[in-house]
This record gives structure tokens, C-alpha cells and sequence, in this order.
């Protein structure tokens, strides 16, 4: 059970009457930053798999009534976020004390754990004067910026506090920055923007999913953008994984840094089964997928992981003959057009979801209670991510990982993630032989040659039938729904 879990499972201090004796404790001491001395925190690290290191850790916090009796939230913020959050989430406990001191922080927290509210509560909170750029966020893909800036827009309401999100290449960032607290961007777009300019007035640097802004194909850029944010600014770099040299290497951009990370570092989510499904060849994913289909068992809505951009156009066109409500989301389209598609997958129009590792990272989901890797994933990182789409917030899900003779040698790479993670793994497939370093490298950087999917297994009458009816029902109870 992860961190997450057993929040909402409850624990075993009474909430209320902590929250209570901390109200009542903190009434009679002085009003600027009051000293909270909780009595079992070190009990709520060991219960909620805290670990921590760095100088000088604040203890964690374990209720929103603590949270805001310490730091001055604005009465709508606090009344919004208790409103929606019963509880805060292992990595909110720590990060919040941590984050509101303005220290370098690098957290580490299972997929869907809030750890986009783990930071944008303390930044809003700490960007107050409304003078000049104060706060930068910058994630790897558009469609996380988007996100986080939607999250953003709603948690800073009536603070006064004003977020952009930078997309546009052709405007001056000046111009588009004038009035504004905070920026949200990829780096590209920010390195493109900022040209010879400096960044001087950023206080707070938030490099979300830094792990991977830390690889090869983004460290430039943020390496430029970091040296462009003079004046010793705070960063804060979030994570689902982290592995030990990018870790060292962010640890060199950060002064007297503080860690925390929450369960099993580079583990999977807990509330998602998971399933390895050998197809044999390229043609047996395909029939496995539409086997699937035929079962019952694709439960709208469902993601489907690829590894190529034409490969999800392929395998879009090939699943759409079944269920029409099916698109395919991957770099070749235009910002409207990815924007359009991920809304549509939100709203519920869209039921099958063909991705590329696109949307393997932050992507926020509700409801998907199925991940199909058709696909075999490039690396460990990149099956913790893209199973991190379903499962969120304590919701369970199931996740599917589709593997052929070419795919086999790498079996054991999942297999090990999946034991590490708690999840019960057949003897046999644990003793299969763990791929090398190089060949993990080497699959890493490219991806698996494969045949491509093709309409030649075409799809029997009596599925697209099947499909159809299933179609028609799905369809008429959703109407019912909305009635
Ligand atoms: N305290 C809380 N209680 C319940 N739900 C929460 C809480 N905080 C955040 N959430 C919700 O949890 C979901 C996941 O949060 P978020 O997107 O921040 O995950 P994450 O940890 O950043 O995941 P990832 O590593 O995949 O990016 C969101 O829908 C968010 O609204």
C-alpha cells in the first residue's frame, strides 16, 4: 500500500483531536511563525514512508488546519483546498514546512501523490509582492504546462498573484511577462524567448519532472536557464523517479539542499495491478488488443502506449474500426490539435487514448482504470510514468504490458520494478536473466525495430458487431447518466 492509501485509509492518531490540541497549543504563542511542535511526527515519517536528509529538516505536517495556522493562507485558498483535500498527502506533509522556508529541494514522490500541489501552494504563498517575475515553472511537454497552469489558475484565485503560460515563440518575453508573478513554459520555449536576457528578478525555479529535464535532450536548456536566474534563486525540483547520477547531478545545482522522497525510490504506484502478456509477435499484439476488446475488458477510459509517432497514427486508424471514440495523441500534431484531443480524453468523448511517451509523464487522468503498454517500454522510468497515468490518488487500475520474442531479453527489467514495488511476479520470469547495463543503454536510445501494425489481421463481423452493440449501450447510459 503506498503512501497515498493509507492516507485515505485513515492512521492510527485521531486527526481531529491532533488538529484540535495543535489549535489550542498554537493560540497561546506568538503570532509570527509559530513554533509547532506536533507530538508523534517522527511516528507520521515512519507511518507515511517519509525519508528525508539535508540539514535542518522541518518536521512534517499532518493536517490542513496545522498547515494553516502556520503560514498565512488566504482564507478562500484554505477554504478551497479543504474543501476538495480531506487529508494532505505524505509528500505534502514534508514538502510544505520545507518549501515555505525557501530551501533547495529535491522530492521524489509516487505518480499521481500531488506533488503539483506540494510546491504551487508554497510558491503562491511566498510570491507576494506583485512587482516583478517571481516564480518559474518549467515542465518537459506543453500539455503539462497547460496542466499546472490550470491548477495553478485556480489555486491562486482572489491572491492576486498572476500566472502566464508561455507557448508562443513570436512575442518578446517582456512583453508577455509585464504583470506577471509567475511563468509556466517548457524550456525549449523559454530558451527560444529569453534570447540574450537575463532573468534576474526569479526568486523560485520549479523544475517539475526534473529527472527527466536533467537528461541529455533537455540539460541544456535548462542549464541556460538556470545560469540566466541570477541572485542565488530557490529551486525546487520534483519527481516520480529519480535515478543515483541524475540525482547527483541536480544535487550540483543546489545549495545546503534538502530530500525528501516518499516509499520506494523508482518503484511503481501501488494501487495499479499490473500484467506482463506475452503475444508472441507484432501481429499477436494486435490480436490481443482486439481480444481484449472482445472480452469486455476495455473499460473506457484506457490509454494506449506506443513508441512512435507512427505507430500510434497505425495503431489509431486500426482501433478507430472498432471503437470510433478513439484518438491518437503524438508530437507530429500541431499545440491546437494536442490541446483539442487531450480535452477530449478529460471530457470523456474520446475513450481510447493512443499515446506516445508524450503523455507518459504528469498528466493528470481521472478515472482511466486501464494502461495498455502496446509497446514495450524503452526503460524502467518510462514504465513507472506511463502506469502512472491510471491509479491516481488512491483510485486502483490495472495496467497491461504487451511483450514479444524481441521484447524478451528485456522482461526482466519490468519484472524486477514490479517485485520491487510489492507486486507478486511468477518464479519463472524471475528467473530469467536481467539485461546488461549496455543493452539497457542501448534500448534507452533507440527503440525496438518492429513490423508495422497493419490492417492485414483484419477484424472478424462479428467483433465489429460486438463493438458496435457495445458501442450503442455505452453510449445510451452515459446519455442516462447525464439525464
Ligand atoms: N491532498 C490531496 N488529497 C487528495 N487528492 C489530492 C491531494 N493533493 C492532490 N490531489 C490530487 O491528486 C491527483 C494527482 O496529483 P498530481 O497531478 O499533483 O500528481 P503528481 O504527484 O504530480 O504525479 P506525477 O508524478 O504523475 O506527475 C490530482 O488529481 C490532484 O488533484
Amino acid at each position: 500500500m503506498d503512501s497515498f492509501a493509507m492516507l485515505k485509509d485513515g492512521v492510527s492518531f485521531d486527526r481531529k483531536r491532533f488538529a484540535n490540541d495543535i489549535s489550542l497549543f498554537s493560540e497561546s504563542l506568538p503570532q509570527k511563525k509559530p513554533k509547532i511542535e506536533a507530538p508523534s511526527t517522527n511516528n507520521i515519517r515512519k507511518e507515511f514512508k517519509i525519508h528525508t536528509s539535508g540539514s535542518n529538516i522541518p518536521e512534517p505536517i499532518s493536517s490542513w488546519s496545522q498547515l494553516f495556522q502556520l503560514y498565512p493562507f488566504l482564507q478562500k485558498t484554505q477554504d478551497l483546498i479543504t474543501k476538495q483535500y480531506e487529508n494532505l498527502t505524505a509528500v505534502q506533509m514534508q514538502a510544505f514546512p520545507l518549501l515555505m522556508q525557501k530551501r533547495d529541494t529535491i522530492a521524489i514522490a509516487p505518480t499521481g501523490s500531488g506533488k503539483t500541489l506540494a510546491y504551487l501552494l508554497p510558491l503562491i504563498s511566498l510570491v507576494k509582492n506583485r512587482e516583478k517575475l517571481k516564480g518559474l515553472i518549467i515542465t518537459p511537454t506543453k500539455e503539462l504546462a497547460r496542466q499546472v497552469f490550470k491548477e495553478f489558475v485556480v489555486l491562486s484565485e482572489g491572491t492576486g498573484i498572476v500566472g502566464q503560460l508561455i507557448r508562443k515563440r513570436g512575442k518578446e518575453l517582456e512583453e508577455l511577462t509585464e504583470d506577471c508573478d509567475v511563468i509556466i513554459c517548457t524550456p525549449l520555449t523559454l530558451v527560444h524567448m529569453m534570447g540574450e536576457n537575463d532573468l534576474p528578478s526569479i526568486e523560485f525555479v520549479i523544475i517539475d519532472e526534473s529527472d527527466q529535464l536533467f537528461d541529455m535532450g533537455y540539460l541544456d536548456q535548462v542549464d541556460q536557464i538556470l545560469k540566466k536566474c541570477q541572485g542565488g534563486c530557490t529551486k525546487w525540483m520534483f519527481s516520480a523517479t529519480m535515478l543515483p547520477a541524475v540525482e547527483m547531478l541536480a544535487y550540483s545545482m543546489l545549495i545546503d539542499p534538502a530530500k525528501i522522497s516518499v516509499g520506494i525510490q523508482n518503484a511503481t504506484v501501488s494501487t495499479v495491478s499490473q500484467e506482463l502478456k506475452f503475444c508472441t509477435n507484432e501481429a499477436g499484439k494486435t490480436i490481443a488488443l482486439k481480444q481484449m476488446m472482445q472480452n469486455g475488458e476495455l473499460s473506457p477510459p484506457v490509454l494506449v502506449f506506443v513508441q512512435s509517432k507512427d505507430r500510434a497514427i497505425q495503431l489509431g486508424k486500426e482501433i478507430k474500426e472498432l471503437v470510433p471514440h478513439t484518438l491518437a495523441i503524438h508530437s507530429g500534431l500541431d499545440d491546437k490539435n494536442r490541446e483539442i484531443i487531450v480535452k477530449n480524453f478529460r471530457t470523456g468523448s474520446t475513450w481510447i487514448l493512443i499515446c506516445t511517451d508524450l503523455m507518459s509523464r504528469g498528466m493528470d487522468f481521472h478515472g482511466v482504470r486501464l494502461i495498455i503498454n502496446f509497446d514495450f517500454p524503452q526503460s524502467v522510468i518510462s514504465y513507472i510514468h506511463r502506469i502512472g497515468r491510471a491509479g491516481r490518488a488512491g483510485e486502483t487500475a490495472k495496467a497491461v504490458t504487451f511483450y514479444t520474442i524481441e521484447d524478451a531479453p528485456y522482461v526482466k527489467m519490468i519484472a524486477n520494478v514490479m517485485k520491487k514495488s510489492g507486486f507478486e511476479v511468477p518464479e519463472w520470469m524471475m528467473k530469467l536473466k536481467t539485461p546488461s547495463k549496455e543493452m539497457k543503454k542501448k534500448l534507452e536510445k533507440k527503440p525496438i525495430k518492429r513490423e508495422n501494425i497493419s490492417s492485414k489481421y483484419r477484424i472478424s463481423r462479428s467483433l465489429r458487431k460486438f463493438m458496435k452493440k457495445k458501442h450503442q449501450q455505452s453510449s445510451e447510459d452515459q446519455a442516462e447518466e447525464k439525464i
